[in-house]
């Protein structure tokens, strides 16, 4: 249950709100003064706080509240903040707002008015797969409803967007969320991985080619930045690029202009980058490995997301929602978890993240001979002692490298279930492949 703090020294407006959010459900929390508000944030999990401006002392200018908003701020309080102020003047809505209130409500409020922005806020979305948007980002938390809504407002805007995380945090569903929530959505976005092209061909995908610009140009070939005009062109992978393939990026974001291979005539394109990146871009800056000025060039707006084992709050709806899908992709009835199958979850740190949260879901939906999903069904690498005792003392490389060789020898050279199976993602994987000269054979 969602719990609103609601903060107003006077108790018949505290109470008539009490009323309200908790006929529709809502748990309820009260506060006289800013500072009893304080007090109970620091012992109370507090999911959404709905704000009086002005309090005794003061009851026009709304500097209390202003006060308690940059108090949460400097907090580091990330929950969202509905002001309400009989009061209400533009200019204070608008103040409140820049100071990190989500919405903004006139007292004395209509109920259907309050509840629908709490709600807007905090509604738990029932888990189904049915929309798009609740599956991939539903507000399953507070901290990853500001993290939507963030992306909302980013995708309104023509800013280039650098997205960070870990391997299968769920990077390329954000980028798509931003374009389809961008103006541009009507057009498809144009997705390149730097890790998966060879750099020879680098300008030819990147900018197009002439037909015989080169021996194998056999056709004129459209690039993707061409492709991508009006649209959003996604650079997954971005801290893979070399250094010389960086320089050539950078010219076309700077100059907006870039030329076919084998045609001097040069072509402008608009399209609005959205990159991605495992790495930590500033520090390969450090070790000279990626140029400063490409970076800022990418990262504009930045946005972080955050490994599963920092949001295991969401995996009981990450969980129903894994669960949901491979269960209708299966044809199997209404999945549930046991107790310890789901203790046995939270107790794992997840390297492979949300990707490998599915994987494991989708192989226990597969296994179990019941509708209640047990221990026995979920296969996750759990340290074994003995097996790492039997392991030859090699470096962490060697292990990598060892480990994807026998992984696509096991798959018989099918590289997508090997990266698949070992947790990587196809750019992570033949990137790994590039780097250890792994011989594949093609299947
Ligand atoms: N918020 C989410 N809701 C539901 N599923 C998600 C979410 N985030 C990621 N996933 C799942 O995890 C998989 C990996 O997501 P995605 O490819 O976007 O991650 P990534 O960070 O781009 O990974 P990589 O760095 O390996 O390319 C997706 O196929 C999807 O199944």
């Amino acid at each position: 249950m969602k719990t609103v703090l609601i903060v107003d020294d006077l108790i018949d407006v505290r109470l008539s709100a009490r009323i309200v959010l908790e006929s529709h459900g809502f748990q309820c929390l009260e506060a006289d003064h800013p500072n009893t508000a304080l007090t109970c944030l620091a012992k109370d999990k507090v999911d959404l706080i709905l704000l009086d401006m002005n309090f005794s002392q003061d009851t026009t200018s709304g500097h209390e509240g202003l006060a308690f908003l940059s108090d949460l701020r400097a907090l580091d309080l990330a929950i969202p903040v509905i002001v309400i102020t009989g009061w209400a003047k533009i200019d204070l809505a608008v103040q409140a707002m820049q100071s990190g209130a989500c919405d903004f409500i006139e007292k004395p409020w209509k109920n259907k008015r309050l509840i629908d922005a709490v709600k807007n806020i905090i509604a738990q979305p029932e888990v189904s797969s049915n929309t798009k948007e609740q599956g991939l980002f539903g507000a399953f938390s507070t901290n990853s409803h500001l993290l939507i809504e963030k992306a909302k407002r980013i995708a309104q805007t023509d800013a280039n967007v650098l997205i960070t995380g870990e391997n299968g945090t769920g990077k390329s569903m954000l980028a798509k969320f931003i374009h389809q929530h961008s103006h541009r959505a009507k057009q498809d976005m144009i997705s390149v991985n730097m890790a998966a092209i060879p750099d020879n061909l680098f300008e030819s995908e990147l900018f197009g080619h002439r037909k015989g610009a080169f021996t194998d140009a056999k056709e004129h070939r459209v690039g993707r930045f061409t492709l991508a005009n009006g649209s959003s062109l996604f650079l997954d992978e971005i801290g893979c690029l070399t250094m010389s393939l960086q320089a050539k990026l950078l010219r076309v974001l700077e100059s907006g202009e870039y030329e076919e291979v084998g045609c001097s005539k040069p072509k402008r394109s608009n399209a609005r980058i959205i990159s991605a990146t495992n790495a930590d871009l500033n520090e390969l800056i450090e070790e000279g490995k990626f140029r400063r000025d490409l970076l800022f060039r990418l990262n504009t707006l930045v946005i972080e997301l955050p490994p599963l084992r920092a949001r295991l709050d969401e995996l009981e709806e990450f969980v129903s929602h894994f669960l949901n899908l491979h269960g209708k992709k299966y044809g199997r009835g209404i999945l549930t978890f046991s107790k310890q199958a789901f203790n046995k979850l939270t107790e794992y740190h997840w390297p492979g993240n949300i990707r490998e949260l599915s994987h494991v879901i989708e192989r226990a939906v597969i296994m179990a001979q019941t509708n209640t999903i047990d221990v026995q069904d979920i296969q996750i690498a759990q340290g074994n002692k003995q097996q790492v005792d039997h392991v030859p003392l090699m470096s962490l490389e060697q292990a990598e490298q060892k480990l994807i060789t026998q992984a696509i020898t096991h798959f018989d050279g099918n590289v997508l279930k090997a990266g698949e199976f070992l947790g990587l993602s196809k750019s992570a994987i033949y990137r790994r492949i590039d780097k250890f000269s792994i011989q594949v054979k093609d299947t």
